[in-house]
């Protein structure tokens, strides 16, 4: 069983005064009464020389004059706050006063009057299922005491989070009728502690605590899982009286029972004065075992009626003004009454499940949030893709044009930087891209087929064409130029050996980079859908995007450097992930519709790096450019190679620098191409190629 509460709206508990007559002692004294009644307001005939300032009237929620009638006050002071029990929210009611002002006299009738009402209630409602229980105690010299079991020892009390304060092993009656009840009544009022004091014969030394609990549920759906019940308890207090011991003339026991019940009700007062003032703070319930009992009726769960109680005669004045200034502050304590509904295990489960639609709803609507970055991620996938395709473009655009320089049996040459000054000694002139594009000189064709390299600080031939070479004459001090030939010839074999070989690296690291990206990409989104997927829909999303994840690791692994190049028969068909998609078919539609998009947008992509892929192996295996150096034609030519530092495609056949030897042999060979024979062996100009500029060999 689990007790929910329905919140209602605040309410401030309901506060009325009850002025007695005067009994026969205080007629017997000649005591007088200055207290008249006037609709809701109690005023005082304010001739008391030493209090001119005290206030001479008092208004509360009701105010019954000496001659009203408890029934009256029943009607109008606690019945619609008592009866609230019948409709689950939990009530008290109780009287606060001087001792002898009457709270006994007033709580007895209340206490019959709401019981007759319930009953007859219940008789009414023949609908309902009525349950009704019944326990009681009295707080004395500050222990609780069970008043329906003679034997009970002092009672502990416990906080339970749910009920608030229990009280460990009280007795519990259910009642058969209202007359079991009347019988408990009686034996409660037997056990009572009831002493004589010089103001009251039958005093009540302890307070009284007398609790009925009611259950309703509706007939017709007893038996049913959704049922639920209804349960609220009804308390009926009756406070100890204060007393002053000059009054009371109380001694021994009597006046220890009154110092405990003075000490209780202050803390009441001071409960209700702090609740009076709002909740901010330290409400000291705990100072006493009333307050703590009472801690729901005070500004908590439940409703809340207040009689208090005072006698018209002047020797009490004192006393009754301190009741009306404790009338004052409860007046301004609000409380907050719940519905308590007890829900069947049955019917919690069922709650409990719609609850669980609710939340498997919200996190649907998670889950297509999150495909929404998903797509986002796969946007961002796509632009990357298509950025190394444009660099693959480049580099195949390069190698074409070294193709086809190799095929017009020219070369450019790409050297490191050895100095400009030095080119210059040599006769060689250098100019910068620009430098060509200004030139008049070039004609405009030759102009145009030159394709520099994007960057700046890179000067390569790209067209293929020879440089031309104009200006000094090129015979000039043949034998250093041929001697500086070898040496750079020399060097630049050395270089050679070292740079197809890093070349080749990056061409293979390079897509096996675009690989693991790929996957780690698809495999992040896999793992953040499996974090957010709990519920069946999105665990069949997860299967879903766990089996794009594995196909997509399948298609780059056979992209890893030493794995054949993938063909289009090799990668795993979309017909091959239908079986993980029928066990997807549970989840949501929308769910489907946008992995099945998520899933087009993967194979596109997946087959865009394929290509990619197809393309940088097949610029690796471009092995013809220089394979062949026995060919005295190619072999002449290449001493060139083409390389741009910003493009990762790079593309070099390193068996075109196979050996020193095999370099030298080739230089060898230009120049004797240069100047014609081996007579002018040592006469050849070097062509000198620098990065960043482009050089011109002046003939
Ligand atoms: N409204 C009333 N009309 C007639 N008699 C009353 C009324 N109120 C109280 N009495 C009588 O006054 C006497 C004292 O009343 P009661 O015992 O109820 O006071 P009390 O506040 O409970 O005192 P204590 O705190 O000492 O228990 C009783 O004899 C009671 O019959």
């Amino acid at each position: 069983m689990a007790l929910e509460q329905q919140p209602m709206k605040e309410e401030k508990i309901l506060v009325s005064v009850r002025l007695r007559p005067l009994n026969q002692k205080e007629k017997t004294r000649s005591d007088v009464s200055d207290w008249c009644v006037k609709n809701n307001t109690l005023m005082y005939n304010n001739s008391h020389p030493d209090r001119p300032m005290s206030p001479s009237a008092y208004s509360f929620d009701r105010v019954f004059g000496w001659e009203c009638p408890t029934r009256k006050v029943y009607d109008e002071g606690a019945k619609e706050v008592a009866l609230s029990a019948i409709n689950g929210i939990n009530s008290t009611i109780f009287a606060y006063g001087q001792t002898s002002s009457g709270k006994t006299y007033t709580m007895k009738g209340i206490t019959d009057y709401a019981i007759t009402d319930i009953y007859d209630y219940i008789e009414q409602h023949s609908d309902k299922e009525f349950v009704l229980k019944f326990s009681a105690m009295e707080i004395y010299n500050e222990v609780v005491k069970d008043l329906l079991s003679s034997d009970s020892g002092p009672l502990r009390l416990l906080d339970d989070p749910e009920k608030g304060t229990v009280i460990e092993k009280l007795s519990e009656e259910i009642l058969r009728d209202q007359n079991h009840l009347q019988e408990l009544l009686s034996i409660c009022e037997a056990q009572r502690k009831i002493g004589e004091t010089s103001l009251n014969e039958t005093s009540s030394r302890s307070h009284q605590i007398l609790r009925l609990t009611i259950e309703s549920s509706a007939r017709e759906y007893l038996g049913i899982e959704s049922s639920s019940t209804l349960a609220a308890t009804v308390n009926f207090v009756d406070l100890a009286g204060s007393e002053r011991v000059s009054q009371a003339l109380s001694a021994g026991a009597r006046l220890k029972e009154g110092c405990h019940i003075n000490r209780s009700l202050l803390t009441l007062g001071g409960v209700i004065r702090k609740l009076s003032k709002g909740r901010n703070g330290h409400v000291p319930y705990r100072d006493s075992k009333l307050t703590r009992i009472l801690q729901n009726s005070l500004g908590g769960n439940a409703r809340t009626a207040i009689i208090c109680t005072m006698s018209p005669a002047r020797s009490h004045v004192e006393q009754s003004k301190n009741t009306l200034f404790f009338a004052s502050c409860a007046k301004e304590v609000s409380t907050n009454a719940k519905v308590n509904v007890v829900t069947s295990d049955k019917a919690l489960v069922k709650q409990l499940q719609k609850e669980l639609a609710k939340m498997e709803g919200a996190l649907t609507s998670l889950t297509s949030k999150s495909m929404q970055e998903k797509e986002l991620l796969l946007e961002q996938m796509d632009k990357e893709i298509k950025e190394l395709t444009h660099q693959r473009d480049l580099a195949q655009s390069r190698v074409q044009n070294l193709l086809q320089s190799v095929g017009e049996g020219r070369a450019p040459r790409i050297g490191e930087n050895s100095g400009s000054e030095e080119s210059l000694d040599m006769g060689v002139k250098a100019y910068k891209s620009s430098d060509i594009t200004d030139r008049p000189s070039l004609p405009n064709s030759r102009k145009h087929n030159r394709q520099l390299s994007e960057s700046s600080d890179e000067f390569f031939l790209l067209d293929g064409s020879t440089p031309q070479f104009v200006g000094l004459d090129p015979c000039q001090g043949w034998e250093d130029i041929a001697q500086k030939s070898l040496a750079e010839s020399e060097h630049f074999a050395q270089t050679s050996h070292t740079e197809p070989k890093d070349i080749t690296q990056r061409c293979h690291a390079e897509p096996e980079d675009i690989a693991q990206r790929c996957h780690a990409e698809s495999e992040d989104i896999a793992q953040r859908c499996r974090a957010e997927a709990s519920s069946t829909e999105s665990e069949a999303s997860c299967k879903e995007i766990r089996c794009i994840s594995s196909m997509d690791q399948n298609t780059f692994d056979s992209f890893l450097p030493g794995s054949e190049v993938l063909m289009h028969e090799d990668v795993p068909s979309s017909s091959q992930t239908v079986p993980m998609q029928e066990d997807a078919a549970s989840s949501s539609q929308t769910g489907d519709k946008e992995l099945n998009h998520v899933n087009a947008e993967y194979e596109a992509m997946r087959l865009k790096i394929q290509e990619l892929q197809r393309t940088i192996n097949n610029l690796v295996t471009l092995a013809p450019i220089g394979q062949s150096p026995s060919s005295s034609e190619s072999s002449s030519i290449s001493l060139g190679m083409s390389r741009s530092r910003s493009c990762r495609a790079v593309v070099m056949s390193p068996s075109s620098f196979a050996s020193n030897e095999a370099e030298q042999k080739r230089t060898q060979h230009l120049l004797k191409a240069f100047h014609g024979g081996p007579a002018d062996q040592g006469k050849v100009p070097t062509v000198e190629i620098y990065p960043g500029k482009i050089f011109q060999l002046l003939v």
